[in-house]
């Protein structure tokens, strides 16, 4: 598990370092240097021309001592200062005055596509308001050069914070960044602009982590250690019981999808509670799953149900109709087991204005972000400015886990957030989000909290996609083929656990 910072905390910390501990801050610069070179030489660009771009603050300081360092390695650089004299802070004036006596080459209007390296060193975790002017023309003819490019930081103009593009932003090749990544690496639009990114350590410890900080925490592959144990003396009914209500009349594909992923992320048991046209074609595809059909005496059916399972996934495809909606508000008053509120489920409880607040038992939500914009009464362009306070906000007020989905998803209880790194853009595929509802059901009814379900579930199902990417590739992958990712991550994680 890694800490991620927003911009203000990383502030606090840098500042905790140089005061707390006594290290001088052109010391950290020249490590921020030296990584960031140290990155570009690993990075197999050609380096025949580079141009560094500095801006005033201290991430332009980062970028002169950057440009000095490759100038004493005999790499052909230039300086392209886009800042203002009168800004500068006394670090990055000192490292521009150093590069002067040096003689290394400024330039104030480069031919930009003579270069083959970019460094991008204009704003870090200081951007505070939208980029104009001679800023955002630079912006523009960094984007438009096939230069590679390496962002310090973060890539300019991407809100550390929210992930937001501040008028415009660099899309970088590589992201270099110290200490601690921010959310903004890996949510929203920063996420397709920092592409990579490398962190790097420098001297700041957790020991200058400000003691209280937003709480954003990430997975990585060292956290599938969390995945239920399996004892070797387990049986189907200790690993877990998924009721999953899916799929109606027109739609049966999220159902198999939901219970293929169900059953592969361990669950010892999954029935499917479904319309009685499904039936067939689920016993075909799944003949694992036990199905059971929705009759006129649902509600005595579905009481029995729920006596049986660990955790209820109501949602996918199960359409709007009114038995749907009797059937989710039936689940909501009766049940005393985890439940997992997904796609139409969702949309009823929008369009029926149902609270879920008030229930002994505890509930999750998996919008992705139309659904959230409905169940908020709000936009996706307004949800969008700030992922990270939507899923909060929900979560504290309806006192449910919300998992926000989209490209870097959110998983909030309401103080604590999770920002997924896991994960590529061949998930953008129908169904993936059935698979997703599919092992976060079965993680839950493995006996994990519904929080910390939710959390691996995301990882997992990005460490899924990942693999099914690198199979199939991005472009042709399919949500079925998410599932068959799943497997191979799954059992490579066991092999790791020494799973018995
Ligand atoms: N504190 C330290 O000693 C360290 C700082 N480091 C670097 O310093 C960076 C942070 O430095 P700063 O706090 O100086 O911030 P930045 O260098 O990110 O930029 C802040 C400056 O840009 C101006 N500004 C902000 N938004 C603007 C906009 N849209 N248009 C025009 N001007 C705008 C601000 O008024 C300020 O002058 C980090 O991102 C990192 O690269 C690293 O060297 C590591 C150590
Ligand atoms: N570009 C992307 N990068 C990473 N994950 C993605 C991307 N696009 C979609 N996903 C993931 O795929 C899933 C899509 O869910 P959803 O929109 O509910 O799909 P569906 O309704 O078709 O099942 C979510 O878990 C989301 O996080
Ligand atoms: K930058």
């Amino acid at each position: 598990m890694r800490i991620l910072l927003s911009k203000e905390d990383m502030k606090t910390c840098d500042q905790n370092t140089i005061e707390g501990f006594g290290v001088p801050s052109c010391v950290l610069m020249e490590r921020a240097a030296l990584a960031c070179v140290d990155e570009l030489y690993r990075s197999g660009a050609a380096l025949d021309r580079v141009l560094v771009i500095c801006g005033s603050g201290n991430n332009g300081g980062d970028g002169f001592a950057i440009a000095r360092l490759l100038f004493l390695d005999q790499v052909p650089v230039s300086i392209w200062f886009v800042g203002k004299e009168q800004s500068c802070t006394d670090q990055t004036r000192h490292q521009k005055e150093i590069c002067e006596k040096y003689g290394i080459t400024f330039c104030s209007n480069p031919e930009i596509n003579e270069y083959t390296v970019i460094v991008d060193a204009l704003f870090g975790i200081g951007l505070s308001r939208d980029i104009e002017g001679s800023y955002r023309d630079a912006i523009g003819r960094i984007n438009e050069s096939p230069a590679f490019v390496l962002s310090v930081d973060i890539p300019s103009g991407i809100d550390g914070n929210t992930g937001v593009i501040r008028g415009i932003a660099v899309k970088a090749d590589l992201t270099v960044t110290f200490a601690f990544e921010q959310p903004g690496h890996y949510i929203g639009k920063g996420r397709a602009c920092t592409k990579e990114v490398r962190v790097r350590q420098i001297g700041i410890t957790k020991e200058s982590l400000p003691k209280c900080r937003k709480s954003y925490v990430c997975y990585d592959s060292m956290d599938l250690r969390r995945l239920p144990e399996r004892l070797a003396t387990e049986n189907k009914g200790s690993c877990g019981k998924v009721l999953l209500i899916a799929g109606s009349r027109d739609m049966c594909g999220a159902a198999i999808l939901s219970a293929r992923a169900a059953y592969r992320s361990g669950a010892g048991y999954v029935r499917i509670y479904t319309d009685e046209h499904n039936q067939s074609a689920l016993f075909q595809s799944i003949p694992e799953a036990v199905v059971s059909c929705i009759h006129s005496n649902w509600k005595r059916e579905l009481e029995n149900l729920l006596a049986w399972a660990d955790v209820v996934a109501v949602g996918p495809g199960i359409g709007m109709e009114a038995q749907k909606l009797d059937i989710l508000n039936y689940v909501l008053e009766h049940a005393d087991i985890p439940v997992i509120l997904d796609a139409d489920a969702l949309n009823l409880v929008a369009r029926h204005n149902l609270s879920l607040d008030g229930y002994s038992m505890p509930v999750a939500v998996t919008p992705h972000l139309g659904e959230m914009a409905r169940l908020c009464r709000s936009t996706i362009s307004d949800i969008s400015e700030d992922l990270i306070a939507s899923a909060e906000i929900f979560a504290k007020e309806q006192h449910v886990i919300c998992v926000l989905k989209d490209a870097g998803t959110v998983v909030s209880n309401g103080s604590e957030s999770y920002i997924n790194t896991s994960g590529n853009s061949g998930m953008a595929t129908a169904g993936s989000g059935d698979v997703l509802t599919g092992v976060f059901a079965g993680l839950t009814a493995q006996g994990m909290t519904l929080f910390e379900a939710a959390k691996l579930a995301v990882f997992l199902h990005g460490c899924a996609g990942d693999a099914a990417a690198q199979k199939y590739g991005k472009r042709s992958m399919t949500a079925n083929d998410l599932v068959e990712g799943l497997i191979r991550v799954l059992a490579d994680a066991d092999d790791k656990n020494k799973c018995k």
